[in-house]
């Protein structure tokens, strides 16, 4: 048999009609996660014509972007931003429990951004096809399932037949040979992919992320790195699954159990790329050149590493940018002011990245009139985190402790910066006014959010890192 990819093995399983010239292929969806922003016009859709939602069992909701971050009042009322983002909310509530969904809900212990509860309950395996209508759901991917977003139309779709109208992408190998220095992360590597590719290098692609540093990150990394595929325009990103992906998912609630697990492991370690196997393009990045790195422009391939100076000539598209974020060309990221900083988001708000950003954090105070807001990917990691006191380095520090959503990765829950802030975000976007009218974001790891927010410039993670390394030891 011809040798095979990751992505060749898990579409070949899910293909229910062949793609023809005329006709994208039917897939077959494992799991179909929706959330309060782009299903209530799906299941509209699905009351019109009087559908029933074809597998509940399948499909898994969570509240998360128009969600607040902040605990109900005195009176129970939930602090909604707006009308609309309470009524987003209750018609999720009302159509989960009309179909018999599942619905991680307001008090649910569970609940959370919905790329970080898939993972967490086991719903997210490897060789399952999962969608979402939301783009980050490539996040998935790190556990060798092929994952991607699709339209409000599409959910519907999937509401209804429980598959899925798609043609097959291309596949790209983004290997990452050599070894990551100290203090240089998964986002990091995203973000040096990204300006080495592009924010269109990925477009019509599914890409597989190789390599020993690759295989070297753990699974909140892998994930991270993932999550960013969509903004090098790829359809997914994917990685296959290994020992790190078993040991994680053992014994979460939704990963199967006795027998059943046995023979899943088997099945998920045999994911792998074939030996031989064709990309339609092959990608190599050192991963030993990686430095920290930190966007300047308001798109994210815009990116550079945060030692160093933003480029001198970013040209035509270079130069709007530098106007909006009012960064010169050819100047130094430390001489760049930051007003907030927001640590959280569906990229970096699992346990790993808050130890990372406390680490910096621990007994230090953010600077002087910088903002600071962690908002924890899911109520799971919001108690593990408290658990081991991070929110109390944070709030020794200055920084705001809220509870999990996406918050100002998007401020649609009123979460947002004021016009013309600078905000360091751990986020993934760094689009015009995506936190907030006229706000500048600046997209970095956790620890270089943390260490900006401590210099109120943006910083280089490693002192900071090395110093808490030492003191551990
Ligand atoms: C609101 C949702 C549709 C959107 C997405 O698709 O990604 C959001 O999650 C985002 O990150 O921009
Ligand atoms: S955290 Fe941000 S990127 Fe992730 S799903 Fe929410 S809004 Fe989208």
């Amino acid at each position: 048999m011809k040798p095979q990819t990751l992505f060749d093995k898990v579409w070949a399983r899910h293909v229910v009609v062949e793609e023809a010239a005329d006709a994208p292929a039917v897939l077959y969806i494992d799991l179909h996660l929706i959330h309060e922003v782009t299903s209530p016009q799906a299941f509209a859709a699905l009351a019109e014509r009087g559908l029933k939602v074809r597998r509940p069992d399948r499909t898994l909701a969570t509240l998360d972007h128009s969600t607040p971050t902040r605990p109900p009042g005195p009176d129970g009322e939930w602090p909604y931003a707006s009308p609309e983002a309470k009524a987003q909310v209750e018609a999720l509530q009302r159509n989960c429990a009309a179909h018999g969904i599942r619905l991680l809900g307001l008090d649910d212990p569970r609940r959370g951004i919905v790329h970080v509860i898939g993972p967490e309950l086991g719903a997210t395996r490897p060789g399952m096809t999962i969608v979402c209508g939301d783009s980050h759901t490539s996040t998935h991917g790190a556990f060798g399932a092929l994952a991607f977003g699709i339209g409000t139309t599409e959910v519907g779709h999937v509401l209804a037949t429980q598959c899925l109208l798609q043609r097959r992408p291309r596949t790209m190998r983004v290997t990452f040979g050599g070894r990551l220095q100290p203090g240089v992360g998964a986002k990091d590597m995203a973000l040096a992919m990204i300006a080495t590719i592009g924010a269109d290098g990925g477009r019509g692609y599914a890409i597989e992320y190789a390599g020993k540093a690759v295989r070297s990150l753990t699974m909140e990394g892998r994930m991270t790195l993932c999550n960013m595929s969509i903004e090098a325009g790829a359809r997914c990103g994917m990685i296959a699954p290994d020992e790190k992906t078993v040991e994680w998912l053992e014994g979460r609630e939704l990963a199967p159990k006795g027998e059943a697990w046995t023979r899943a492991v088997e099945d998920w370690l045999s994911l792998s790329t074939d030996e031989g196997a064709a990309f339609d393009r092959e990608v190599f990045i050192d991963a030993a050149e990686i430095r920290p790195m930190a966007t300047y422009g308001v798109s994210p391939d815009a990116a550079a590493p945060v030692d160093g100076p933003v480029p001198a000539d970013p040209g035509e598209a270079g130069r709007a940018a530098a106007d909006y974020m009012r960064i010169a060309p050819g100047q130094r990221f430390s001489e760049i002011r930051v007003d907030r900083v927001f640590i959280g988001s569906c990229t970096n708000s699992r346990l790993s990245d808050l130890r990372e950003a406390a680490a910096v954090l621990r007994g230090r105070k953010v600077k002087e009139g910088v903002t600071v807001l962690v908002a924890p990917g899911s109520e799971a990691v919001r108690s593990a985190a408290e658990a081991e006191g991070l929110h109390e380095v944070f709030l020794a520090a200055g920084a705001e402790w809220r509870l999990p959503g996406c918050s100002m990765c998007i401020a649609m829950n009123g979460d947002k910066g004021e016009p013309g802030e600078l905000v360091v975000s751990t986020s993934n976007r760094n689009f015009m006014g995506r936190q907030g009218k006229g706000v500048r974001t600046v997209l970095a790891s956790p620890a270089t959010a943390a260490a900006s927010a401590v210099e109120g410039r943006i910083a280089d993670p490693r002192p900071y890192l090395e110093q808490a390394e030492r003191m551990a030891s």
